[in-house]
């Protein structure tokens, strides 16, 4: 082994080699590889029941694959799962605390609820960490949604976890307050600490270092944002003007249109043939009262391109 090999492995906080998972005869997880690396934020995004909290928790260890293998923080995922649980924060969505203890006594309550040694040093690290020490003495109950997901943070942080898991973090706060939670996660992630997590919200994705897409429990994409856009070579067109609807349905299907989306008050016209689309586009809209300009893709377009093309791979599947 190179030393350049060995520094890239000593940096990898996951590699796992295609896992699988079932549940029953459902085929949940498929062949699934992927490597994060140390101080990394990634983000799995897809559909409902695509796979990602299954995956997230079988990278951990917190679940065992059928077959398949790997390590976290240097540790195996099958065998020795213990001594990865004792280094991972998980934050599941329905974090719970009590509304009539303040912010202090919650993270004590967990402290002790998990006997964890030099408890006090640990809560107030925690407070400290997470901008929370001037509110210490507020009821959680009287907190906002976000400052809610930030106590919920420094509860799964207190025992200074190298990984942190994210289930639907945010799901349900204001975008204030998601943007805050975010630079709060790139401040752990800048110390080295590791981050996955799953989201429904492109923001949030596009605030992720890399990016995983899952379908019927398989990886479609992965890679960073931009990387991602780039693979999929889609050809777009935001077109200004009056009764897109109408020219969105007279769109589908014709020659180089692989998809139309309503975005606010312009239509997304993708396709994978630039020319083909190109020409479709200036035929079909010749005479009308429209704008029409070339527009870099969005993740957003590649992340609807991408569901609409496994629910056609996959029909009947899942
Ligand atoms: N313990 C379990 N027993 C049986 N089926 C399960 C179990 N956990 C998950 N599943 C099924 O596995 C599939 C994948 O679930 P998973 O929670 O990993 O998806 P997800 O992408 O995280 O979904 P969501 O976005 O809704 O949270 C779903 O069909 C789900 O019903």
């Amino acid at each position: 082994m190179t030393t350049t090999d060995s520094a890239t492995i000593n940096e990898l906080a996951i590699d796992v080699d295609r896992i699988n998972k079932h549940f029953g005869d459902k085929h949940v997880v498929r062949d699934l590889s992927l490597q994060v690396r140390r101080g990394e934020i990634f983000g799995f995004m897809g559909p409902n029941g695509s796979g990602k909290t299954t995956t997230i928790r079988m990278m951990c260890g917190l679940l065992t694959p059928d077959s398949g293998r790997g390590s976290c923080l240097g540790f195996d995922i099958i065998k020795q799962s213990d001594q990865i649980k004792r280094r991972v924060g998980y934050m599941t969505q329905r974090f719970s605390y009590w509304d009539d203890l303040s912010i202090r006594e919650n993270l004590d309550f967990v402290a002790r609820v998990y006997e964890m040694d030099k408890r006090k040093e640990a809560v107030e690290r925690a407070l400290h960490n997470l901008g929370l020490a001037s509110r210490a003495k507020q009821l959680a109950g009287a907190l906002s949604g976000g400052w809610k997901q930030r106590l919920a943070l420094a509860a799964c942080m207190l025992h200074q976890p190298q990984l942190l898991l994210l289930d639907e973090p945010t799901a349900g706060v204001d975008p204030t307050a998601r943007r805050d939670f975010w630079e709060e996660l790139h401040l752990l992630a800048a110390q080295g600490i590791s981050v996955l997590v799953s989201t429904h919200y492109m923001d949030e994705a596009e605030r992720c270092h890399k990016l995983a897409y899952l379908a019927y429990g398989q990886l479609l994409v992965q890679g960073t944002a931009v990387e991602i856009v780039a693979a999929q070579a889609l050809s777009t067109w935001a077109i200004y003007g009056n009764n897109l609807v109408a020219l969105s349905q007279q769109l589908r299907g014709q020659p180089g249109v692989d998809q139309t989306v309503a975005f606010g008050t312009a239509l997304h016209v993708c396709g994978k043939d630039a020319a083909q689309l190109e020409q479709t586009l200036r035929q079909t809209t010749e005479g009308q009262q429209l704008r029409m300009e070339a527009i870099d893709t969005s993740l957003e377009d590649v992340f609807i391109y991408l569901m609409n093309r496994s629910k056609d791979n996959f029909e009947g599947q899942a």
